[in-house]
C-alpha cells in the first residue's frame, strides 16, 4: 500500500532517475545526451578567448582556449558544458590532489569522526592502494570509504547551509583553475568560497536537489569531473520537469549559471567509460613529469599508482561555488551552534551499504533511492 501510494505520486524526475539506477535489464542508454559536434541539441559556445592566456591555462594543465570544445544545451540557459580540456597528463595532478592534499586537515570529510590521530588518509590508504588487486585485502581502504571532502568554507549537510565561523583556507590551485574557466566562460569576479567534492563507487548515487544554500546565487557553480563516466539528470525548476540525461566523462566540466543555476539535478549511475579499459583514454597516459607550474607540482609515478588503482572503480567530482555576494556577509542568525558538524547527509547513496560495507559505527546516510 505504501509502496502504491509513493509510485502514485513519484514526480517525473524521480521517475527518470531510478529508470538510470536501475541494473536490470540494462537501461538504454541511446537517449543520453554525448556532447560531441553534430549533435542537434547543441549549441557552440563563444568562449572569451583573450580572457586566459595560454601560459596562464598550461600551468593549471590546459589546453590553450582556442582548443576546448564547449556547449550550450537548447532548452538550458546558462548553462555550459566544457568537453575535457586538459592536457594530457595533468587531469592526474588534480586527481592527486582530490585524493592526497584535499583530503588532509584543516578540510572537513565524512570521516572525520573516525579518524583518530594516527595520520591522513592518504598516507593510511596509499600503500594498499598501490598493491595489485589480487593481493589486496578485501577490506576497503579509508580512501574507498571517502564519501565527500569540503573545502573554504564547509557545507553543513544537516542545516544545509554555510556558517561565517567554519571555514578554512580554500586550496590557491583549485581557486586559480576556478577562476581561469570562469573567465574563460565570460563570468568575471568569480571567487572560489566552498567546495564539495564528492567520491563516487560504481554503486554510488547523488540524489535530486538543488544547490540553493549558497547565498549568492548570480555567481556561477563550477564542476569538475574525474575518473570513470557518469550519468548527470539536469531538470527544472519543480520535480515535475522530465530531467535531461547526460554524460559525463572524465575531465568534463560543467557550469550552471543564470537560469540553470537553481535547477534540479542528480547522478543516478556511475558508469564504466566506453571504450573497455580500465581507465580512460585520457588517464591512461603517464602523468605529465612538466615541473614548470608554479601552481601545481607533478604526480610522481607512485602516487599515480594508487590514484590509478582507486580510480579503476571510483568518480571523484569537484563542485566549486561562491558564497557571498560582493560585500555581503552571513546573516546574523544562529552562527556558532551551526558549525557543529554531524557529518550526516542525505545525498550520497550507495548500494552496499545495505551489506554492511562500512565499519561499524560510521555515521548512517539513507540509502534511499533520491532524496528531496
Ligand atoms: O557529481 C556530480 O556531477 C554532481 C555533484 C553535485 O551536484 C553537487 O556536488 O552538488
Ligand atoms: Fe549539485
Amino acid at each position: 500500500m505504501a509502496a502504491a501510494v509513493l509510485e502514485q505520486g513519484e514526480d517525473a524526475f524521480r521517475k527518470m532517475f531510478r529508470l538510470y539506477r536501475r541494473k536490470n535489464p540494462p537501461v538504454d542508454l541511446s537517449g543520453v545526451l554525448e556532447f560531441c559536434a553534430g549533435e542537434p541539441r547543441l549549441r557552440p559556445v563563444e568562449l572569451s578567448v583573450g580572457a586566459v592566456s595560454d601560459q596562464d591555462a598550461g600551468r593549471l594543465g590546459l589546453q590553450p582556449l582556442q582548443q576546448w570544445s564547449a556547449y550550450h544545451v537548447d532548452g538550458y540557459p546558462g548553462f555550459l558544458f566544457v568537453v575535457n580540456p586538459f592536457l594530457p597528463g595533468w587531469q592526474h595532478r588534480w586527481v592527486r590532489q582530490c585524493l592526497k592534499l584535499y583530503t588532509q586537515k584543516p578540510n572537513v570529510c565524512n570521516l572525520d569522526l573516525h579518524m583518530g590521530l594516527e595520520g591522513d588518509l592518504w598516507s593510511r590508504s596509499h600503500a594498499q592502494l598501490r598493491k595489485k588487486w589480487s593481493q589486496r585485502r578485501s577490506e576497503k581502504t579509508l580512501l574507498e570509504k571517502l564519501r565527500w571532502v569540503t573545502l573554504g568554507f564547509h557545507y553543513n549537510w544537516d542545516t544545509k547551509k554555510y556558517y561565517k565561523e567554519h571555514h578554512s583556507p580554500f586550496p590557491a590551485d583549485l581557486a586559480e583553475l576556478s577562476r581561469c574557466v570562469s573567465l574563460a566562460c565570460g563570468f568575471h569576479g568569480f571567487k572560489a568560497e566552498a567546495g564539495i567534492l564528492n567520491y563516487y563507487h560504481m554503486d554510488s548515487s547523488l540524489g535530486i536537489h538543488v544547490d540553493e544554500s549558497e547565498l549568492d546565487h548570480g555567481s556561477p557553480l563550477l564542476s569538475f569531473s574525474f575518473g570513470q563516466s557518469s550519468i548527470f539528470l539536469l531538470g527544472g525548476v519543480s520535480r515535475e520537469v522530465a530531467p535531461t540525461p547526460m554524460m559525463m566523462h572524465s575531465g568534463d566540466i560543467m557550469v550552471m549559471s543564470g537560469a540553470s543555476r537553481l535547477l534540479y539535478h542528480a547522478v543516478p549511475r556511475i558508469l564504466r567509460h566506453p571504450g573497455g579499459g580500465v581507465l580512460p583514454p585520457c588517464l591512461s597516459v603517464p602523468p605529465s613529469s612538466d615541473d614548470s607550474s608554479p601552481l601545481i607540482e607533478p604526480c610522481s609515478p607512485s602516487d599515480w599508482e594508487a590514484c590509478e588503482s582507486y580510480l579503476q572503480s571510483a568518480r571523484i567530482n569537484m563542485t566549486v561555488r561562491r558564497v557571498l555576494v560582493e560585500g555581503g556577509s552571513f546573516p546574523e542568525e544562529g552562527d556558532a551552534q551551526g558549525a557543529e558538524v554531524t557529518h550526516r547527509d542525505s545525498y550520497h547513496n550507495e548500494e552496499d551499504e545495505l551489506q554492511g560495507a562500512e565499519e561499524p559505527g560510521l555515521p548512517k546516510r539513507t540509502t534511499t533511492a533520491a532524496q528531496d
